[in-house]
């Protein structure tokens, strides 16, 4: 049986100013997939997830959610979305439990079943002690798990993930994997952005290389593999951004650390 599409961005360009970010960007996602969204720092992730959850609204092309088209179907598609976003904006002054009150509200989810919910997701991420404690005193990896359990409390079918992982423990990296593993088999469909190249690797079935505003490869981890004779990620990565000049710029960038004050 065909898969559904669930994402799909036709021609998809967006300027800021007169600099052009994204360039006829042409990508369709599938029910179920796990897309690894990568690219060097300020070659337009942000902006492409913050397009297709409507933060960003002027661009040129069409995006398409569940089939409808973002720009004219309202704002009832976002209940379906799950979103963590890169800086998590969350409130301080509230407790996990309060908050989770909220975002789920905002969902339109009934009182009882968010506190249900919250407590039993809470109790597995070992957080169970702090649902009455404000946020504020919170450690960068117990804020990243509340904004990952406030993502996904309403049950989305589709998630878009910024950076989700990067203050995470070992452990509860390897827990939030398996979840998002689960997920897609069951048929959630993951829009998952990250630097963390290995997690990726692991992580994502389908690998999507934005580079100077545009898609430049797409496939699963062994088929770009094979497109690019590398072994990893990192590497395919590098060659794919024709970028091979770490060592001369860490080389400089030591030497000036060292000497910039004799160089003036
Ligand atoms: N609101 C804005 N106004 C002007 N320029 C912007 C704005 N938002 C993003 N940009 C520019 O668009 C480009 C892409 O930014 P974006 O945040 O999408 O990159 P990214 O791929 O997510 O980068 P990173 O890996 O560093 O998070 C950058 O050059 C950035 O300066």
């Amino acid at each position: 049986m065909e898969k559904e599409v669930i994402l799909s961005l036709k021609n998809v360009s967006k300027s800021f100013g007169g600099s052009r970010v994204l360039e006829s960007i042409n990508l369709d996602v599938y029910q179920g997939q796990i897309i690894g969204y990568i690219g060097p720092n300020g070659a337009g992730k942000s902006t492409t997830v913050k397009m297709m959850l409507g933060l960003i609204s002027s661009f040129h092309g069409d995006i398409e959610i569940f089939g409808e088209d973002i720009k004219k179907s309202g704002v009832a598609y976002k209940k379906r979305i799950g979103y963590v976003p890169e800086n998590g904006e969350i409130y301080d002054s509230l407790t996990p439990l309060e908050y989770l009150s909220f975002v789920g509200g905002l969902y339109g989810m009934d009182q009882h079943d968010i506190t249900t919910k919250t407590m039993a997701l809470m109790r597995l991420f070992e957080l169970e002690n702090v649902v009455h404690t404000r946020i504020s005193s919170f450690s960068k990896g117990m804020r990243q798990k509340v904004l990952f359990i406030a993502s996904i409390i309403h049950n989305p079918d589709l998630l878009f993930l910024d950076e989700p992982l990067s203050g995470l423990d070992a452990n509860s990296m390897m827990i939030v994997k398996e979840i998002l593993d689960q997920l897609a088999s069951e048929g959630k469909t993951i829009f998952y952005s990250s630097h963390i190249m290995d997690v990726v690797e692991k992580i994502s079935n389908r690998i999507v290389l934005l580079a100077d505003g545009q898609i430049v490869a797409d496939g699963t981890f062994e088929q770009l593999q094979q497109q690019s004779q590398e072994g990893s990620l990192e590497e395919i990565f590098n060659q794919l951004t024709g970028f091979d000049k770490h060592q001369e710029i860490a080389s400089s960038f030591v030497s000036i650390v060292k000497n910039g004050d004799r160089n003036e």
